[in-house]
């Protein structure tokens, strides 16, 4: 029946799409942002347990799926011999993390938290780039800004405004390794929390201003309204539940509607892994699917068998928050190499 469907129509479906996408996204955020800020205002705290609960929920049911998608969008019609050049630049990614968070988990832990910073900063910028432009950043350095600001906010805002269950669960991430690792560099926290404080704060003014100065506009209010609200939500939201809702109620949704915008594929449909025959491209789709979970899973096991306590040497739900964070990380670290800087083709976050 779409083959009868007006080509004005299906492109007003995606901008539409697209753009249900966005709003949803900032409207979770800021109803959420103010949900938790009103509740904290009155001195009602959320159970670690609960906000556990909704950190493995959020970042496995939800996030998880959606990563898998990413590739899979991007591989869809490219090559084959393309394909094996990605999954093994994929393998050897995962390897070189494992490796690393093995040796030094300390270093490893700081790795984590860029590969969780740079997905939101350098993905929320594409989506920019796609949805309303990015007219009023005009240097490179502006977008560096704009990425760093995006990102800092989820893992910076929260050391400032969480500290404890954040270093709570740094610490438990570390263990998964080397427990009380993290315990040499305790004394430097607060230092540290205090530059982050400041120099995060200093990047959000500079990034707002210096839009602001260059041009303004639509795309700068947008950019300057999104950064400030990502900004307010990791601070107000309880860390598990802000980290473990922004992956996929803005991380996912927002990819979703950049992929709306972006109906522009690279490739040739000759490759398309789901075939010609519409019959048959849901059970294709399924196929690749099952293929990917469980080449995800093989992966989880082996990093599982790999550290020496995988759950931290504590109750289940703490380790498996713990285990869970360091390994999304390093699946997520060849989602930004080798499905984007290597990948300049087209890439994850393809925007013509
Ligand atoms: C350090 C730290 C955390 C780290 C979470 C990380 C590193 C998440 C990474 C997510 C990624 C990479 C998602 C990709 O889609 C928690 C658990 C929030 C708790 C507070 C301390």
């Amino acid at each position: 029946m779409s083959t009868f469907t007006p080509g004005f129509v299906r492109s007003w479906n995606r901008l539409r799409g697209g753009h249900m996408s966005l709003t949803l996204s900032r409207g979770t955020l800021a109803v959420l942002a103010v949900g938790f800020g009103a509740l904290g205002a009155a001195g009602v705290s959320i159970p670690l347990d609960a906000q556990m609960v909704v950190y493995l929920v959020g970042m496995v049911a939800l996030n998880l799926p959606h990563g898998g998608y990413e590739h899979f969008e991007n591989l869809r019609r490219r090559r084959p011999e393309f394909r094996l050049r990605y999954v093994a630049g994929y393998l050897a990614a995962i390897a070189g993390f494992v490796g690393l968070f093995v040796v030094a988990p300390v270093l490893g832990l700081g790795l984590a938290l860029i590969v969780a910073m740079a997905k939101g900063g350098i993905g929320g910028l594409h989506v920019l780039d796609a949805t309303v432009g990015t007219d009023h950043l005009r240097t490179r350095g502006q977008r560096y800004l704009a990425a760093a600001v995006r990102g800092g906010a989820v893992m910076l805002v929260p050391i400032v405004f969480w500290p404890e269950t954040f270093y709570t669960f740094s610490s438990l991430m570390v263990g998964l390794v080397d427990p009380g690792g993290l315990s040499t560099y305790a004394g430097g926290f607060d230092t540290t929390r205090t530059v982050i404080a400041a120099g995060y704060g200093t990047g959000l003014v500079a990034h707002v201003g210096l839009g602001y100065a260059r041009g303004g506009g639509r795309s700068w209010l947008v950019d300057a309204g999104e950064s400030v609200l990502l900004a307010a939500f990791f601070a107000l939201v309880p860390v598990l539940v802000a980290v473990g809702l922004y992956f996929p109620f803005w991380y996912s949704a927002r990819q979703v509607a950049r992929t709306n915008h972006v109906r522009d594929d690279v490739g040739d449909d000759q490759w398309d892994l789901l075939g010609e025959d519409p019959e048959t491209a849901a059970l294709r789709a399924w196929g690749v699917a099952v293929a990917g979970a469980f080449a995800t899973f093989a992966v989880l096991a082996a990093i599982y068998l790999l550290f020496p306590n995988p759950l931290a040497g504590v109750s289940v739900l703490p380790g498996a928050v713990a285990f869970w964070s360091v390994f999304i990380s390093i699946v997520a670290l060849p989602h930004i190499l080798v499905g984007s800087v290597f990948d300049t083709e087209r890439g994850i976050w393809y925007v013509p």
